[in-house]
């Protein structure tokens, strides 16, 4: 048995290596450090009015030193509108038992799942079967990002990342909450942007570049519970975020867990009134490996709740198509081109993206179009 668990621990190891490398140009990246639980960061300094400089600095040194460790933590004293409850009520009234009918999320499907659907990147992933993985999920844009008035040459042919989102006619609700809660989200990674920049000896308008027509992306998720016929652990692959940093709402279920520098997978339950944030891949590098994308997975529970299974609604900060996100070594990596490289490792995505070739090349031209 404990030999077992070893081999296991090794192959953890292994892919971790071999599944970073690919996407970024030079991978300085450090593990996590051998914690045993999640730090908490309290933002009430952001919702005071008379939040004095002092306040905030510490609050800069403090990410910064959870993101250099860790590379997660949990948020608390939130400065959003949405209460938990107010966040899950979006995912039960798109997956719960009177939420949509099949053929209703059919219709709001990628086009890589009903052909005749318009929307590429928007919209609704059916529940993805992978050994690891058993989710679906409904993805939305900021209502406010322009769309490209042409056909970029990065996303070429099938995929257009600034598409409008699309919505159920049949829930009008579902739209403006979606669509407030993103920007609620926006606003808040924002201003932990401004925090991380001061944190590296910059202005606190360093990043303002990622804000022109960012494609954030909110997503709602359901993971079913997992038929008793089926015998796996996992219901979300072990990866790290690609983007710049990810804010996670999760539901009491729990099964959410977080890889440190020893190999252990450390649980990361639901905290009452948090979010859990993390760093991702290009932030990594925006940092020079100052902070740390960390890997993690979500593992099956078996008291998920059989009506619902389990729902979580991440928010993935993203900067826009043609950014040029610059590391603090000279880096520099066209936020598209890294995206569809990601892509072309995500479940949904990777029958329609293999005849694309050369990324890279296709990249490039972007940019210089631009
Ligand atoms: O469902 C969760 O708790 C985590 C989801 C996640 O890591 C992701 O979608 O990137
Ligand atoms: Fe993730």
């Amino acid at each position: 048995m404990a030999h077992k668990h070893k081999v296991r621990k090794k192959n953890v190891k292994q892919e971790s290596a071999k599944r970073v490398v690919p996407y970024l140009p030079s991978t300085p990246y450090k593990m996590s450090t051998s914690f045993s639980a999640l730090p908490i960061v309290s933002l009430s300094v952001l919702s005071s009015p008379t939040a004095k400089d002092e306040a905030l600095l510490a609050l800069s040194s403090r990410l910064d030193e959870v993101f250099a460790t860790t590379g997660f933590a949990y948020l608390t004293d939130l400065p959003l509108t949405f209460s938990h409850d107010d966040v899950f009520e979006l995912c039960a009234n798109f997956f719960g038992p009177s939420g949509l009918s099949e053929s209703e999320k059919m219709k709001l499907a990628k086009n890589t799942f009903v052909a005749e659907n318009k929307n590429t990147y928007r919209g609704y992933f059916p529940p993805q079967l992978g050994a690891d993985n058993l989710k679906e999920g409904f993805e939305i844009g900021s209502p406010t990002t322009r769309a490209a008035t042409t056909l970029s040459p990065l996303t070429g042919r099938k995929f257009n990342l600034t598409e409008p989102n699309v919505f159920p006619v049949t829930r009008p609700l579902l739209r403006s909450h979606c669509e407030t809660l993103h920007s609620e989200l926006q606003s808040l990674a924002t201003r932990i942007l401004t925090l991380l920049a001061v944190a590296l000896g910059k202005p606190p308008s360093f990043f303002d570049n990622y804000l022109t027509d960012s494609l954030s992306t909110l997503r709602l998720l359901h993971y079913p519970p997992v038929p008793t016929i089926r015998t796996q652990k996992l219901i979300c692959t072990p990866h790290t975020d690609s983007g710049i940093l990810t804010l996670l709402h999760q539901d009491k279920t729990g099964g959410l867990e977080v890889l440190n520098s020893k190999g252990d997978w450390i649980a990361a339950p639901y905290v009452p009134g948090s979010v859990v944030v993390n760093i991702g891949d290009l932030m990594a590098m925006v940092s020079g490996g100052r902070w740390v994308a960390t890997y993690h997975r979500v593992r099956a529970v078996k008291h998920q709740d059989p009506a619902t299974g389990r729902y979580s609604v991440p928010f993935f900060f993203e900067p826009g198509l043609h950014c040029v996100v610059k590391g603090v070594e000279g880096e520099e990596v066209v936020y598209g081109e890294h995206v569809l490289k990601k892509m072309k490792g995500w479940v949904e995505f990777q029958e329609a993206l293999k005849d694309i070739p050369d990324i890279k090349t296709i990249g490039r031209q972007a940019m210089e179009a631009h």
